[in-house]
Parts: C-alpha cells; sequence; structure tokens
C-alpha cells in the first residue's frame, strides 16, 4: 500500500528514472511517421457519452456519443468552435453538470476504476484530489473572502493529511514552483490583491497541492493576454514533465492546441469528428470542418505557423 502511494506520488520521476535505468524509454517511435512520442498507459477511458437537456422548447442534445481516451502524462486537446460540446464533455467527467443536464455513458474508467456510478461523496473525493480542475476565470476556483494560503492549505487538509505544518509548507513550495514571487506574504493576500496573472498561477497551484493525476483546464488562457498565454502554457507543459500529470484541455484555439497538445479530439455540434496525433491532425487534416478550423486562423494555414510552447521552469 505504502509502495503503491509513494510510486504514485512520484510517478513523473519514477518514469524518468526507469528511463535512464532501464533504457527502457518511456518515449517511443510512431510506426507510420516515425517521430518520437510518448508511450502511454490509458488514464482516462469514456465512452458513448451523452448530455441532454430538457428545456422548454423541447430536449437539447448537447453532446452526442462522445468517446475517448487521454493517457498517462499526455495532453488531449478537445477543439471545436463554441457550442460544440467541449466544456459539457469536460464537466461530465467529474459530474459537475449545469442544472438541468442528464448524462449517460457507456463507459467511466479513471486509474482503472469504473467512476461512472460514483455517487456524489466518491466524486467529491475524486475532484481536488485526483483530478484537479483550472479554468478561465480564476475567480471561480477562490473564495474571494479567504486568503490565497488558507485555501490552498484546505485542498490538502481535507483531501491528504490533517498536518497544518506540511500543508503551509507545500502550498508555499508550489505558488514558489508556479512563479508566484514572495510566496510567504502572497499566501496572506485575498483573490483580489493579485493580478489576473498572479491569480491564475495561484490556481495552478492550488490544482496540483494534491498532487492530481489528471488535469481538467477549460480555456485556462483565452481571458489572458498573448504573453501571458505564453507563461501561462509553459509553465502547465512544465508541471506536466515535472509531476507526470494528463492534462485534458479544452480550447477553441489552434495556436493553443499546437503549443501544448500531443493528441486533438476535433468537436462539431456535440460529436467527436476527429481525432488523432496533433503533428498529423493539424498538418494532414482528414475532415472538411478540421480543415475550415485551420484556414480560419489568421495567416496561419498549415503546421508551420503553429509553434511549440517552450517550456520554462518557473521559480
Ligand atoms: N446550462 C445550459 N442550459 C442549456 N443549454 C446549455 C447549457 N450549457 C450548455 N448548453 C448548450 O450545450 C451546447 C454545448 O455547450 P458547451 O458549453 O459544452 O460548448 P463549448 O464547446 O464548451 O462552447 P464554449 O467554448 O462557448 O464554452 C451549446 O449548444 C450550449 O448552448
Amino acid at each position: 500500500m505504502f509502495i503503491t502511494d509513494s510510486l504514485c506520488r512520484h510517478r513523473g520521476f519514477v518514469l524518468v528514472l526507469m528511463e535512464k535505468l532501464c533504457n527502457c524509454p518511456y518515449r517511443e517511435q510512431n510506426k507510420e511517421t516515425g517521430q518520437d512520442q510518448k508511450r502511454l498507459d490509458t488514464l482516462l477511458d469514456i465512452g458513448g457519452l451523452e448530455v441532454d437537456f430538457s428545456l422548454k422548447e423541447g430536449l437539447l442534445h448537447a453532446v452526442k456519443g462522445v468517446s475517448f481516451t487521454v493517457g498517462r502524462s499526455e495532453t488531449l486537446c478537445l477543439v471545436g468552435e463554441s457550442g460544440s460540446g467541449k466544456s459539457l464533455t469536460a464537466l461530465s467527467v467529474l459530474d459537475l453538470l449545469p442544472a438541468g443536464a442528464t448524462r449517460r455513458m457507456d463507459r467511466a474508467i479513471f486509474a482503472g476504476q469504473d467512476i461512472s456510478r460514483y455517487g456524489e461523496r466518491q466524486m467529491q473525493d475524486l475532484r481536488g484530489r485526483a483530478i484537479g480542475m483550472i479554468f478561465q476565470d480564476p475567480t471561480m476556483a477562490f473564495n474571494p473572502t479567504m486568503t490565497i494560503g488558507r485555501q490552498l492549505e484546505e485542498v490538502y487538509l481535507r483531501h491528504v493529511s490533517r498536518d497544518r505544518r506540511k500543508a503551509r509548507a507545500r502550498a508555499i513550495g508550489l505558488l514558489d514552483r508556479v512563479g508566484v514571487t514572495r510566496p510567504e506574504t502572497r499566501m496572506d493576500e485575498y483573490p483580489h490583491q493579485l493580478s489576473g496573472g498572479l491569480r491564475q498561477r495561484a490556481m495552478i497551484a492550488m490544482s496540483l497541492m494534491c498532487e492530481p493525476q489528471l488535469l481538467i483546464a477549460d480555456e485556462p488562457t483565452t481571458a489572458l493576454d498573448v504573453t501571458m498565454q505564453a507563461q501561462v502554457l509553459s509553465l502547465l507543459k512544465s508541471v506536466q514533465e515535472s509531476f507526470g500529470i494528463a492534462i485534458l484541455f479544452i480550447t477553441h484555439d489552434l495556436g493553443v492546441v499546437a503549443a501544448i497538445a500531443d493528441r486533438i479530439a476535433v468537436m462539431k455540434s456535440g460529436l467527436i469528428v476527429e481525432t488523432g496525433d496533433v503533428r498529423q491532425v493539424l498538418g494532414n487534416p482528414r475532415e472538411t470542418y478540421t480543415k475550415a478550423l485551420i484556414a480560419a486562423v489568421p495567416k496561419a494555414p498549415g503546421l508551420a505557423h503553429f509553434p511549440r510552447v517552450e517550456t520554462a521552469h518557473a521559480g
């Protein structure tokens, strides 16, 4: 039990160590493209997901039988135009759908566990602990009446241990890791005292308090200016590499997809219409809809115009 726990906690480090010791890389060559890619076990496997709304006007079939997987330490981007069902798909994983929505799914396996029939109590345990969340608007994640430090500590105290000293040390360490300057001082500040960029970083730190296996990120960079957007993407990539976390990333921005995704699932009108390796889908799209999305990016048709993000180690 102890060994399993600590292996899980340090899986990123363990993978790198295995690579070094066994000459057994967790990256391998794609037989079709010859390109180097991560070799991944499946962490999340969602099958036949449907979401409906009962509206006054009738039934709205918002998600129509969506299936996808996310591998351990992989980034899967759900991309598509507004209203295509990306957010509802991601929220379904956590059973956090808005009032009036109903969800059905054939399969929901997370880390080998069938979570499709989890009750609210079990889901609460999963959220924040094994699955972290980051949103476009960090004010959604924070309580305005509590200090940043208290909120980060609460996550740890609730899910990991009642040891306040450890909770404080972890919060300060993570704020520092995500590039929040003077973390000890920031711990005593309220969300409104931080700039937008710092709040975003603090939210990322909060999502990492329990060393989750999966991060669900819903448009986390959409409200940021271009410089801040690049910094946050780079930070996410770097924490993903350090901690070996998988990311389910929702965006409508193909530039962001190209910067961060390993794989991509293109959504249109509640369906996944195309899925595959990011280089293959952006470089050689099969579906007319994907081609149109790429063509709509100003002055950037083709993969060469989509740069990958550089990983910068903050803190
Ligand atoms: N609370 C709700 N009540 C009724 N319909 C909703 C609700 N939430 C979402 N929908 C509808 O479900 C569909 C999918 O919504 P969803 O938010 O998943 O789209 P999205 O691809 O994430 O778009 P965006 O990028 O604009 O958030 C849309 O037609 C939307 O209008």
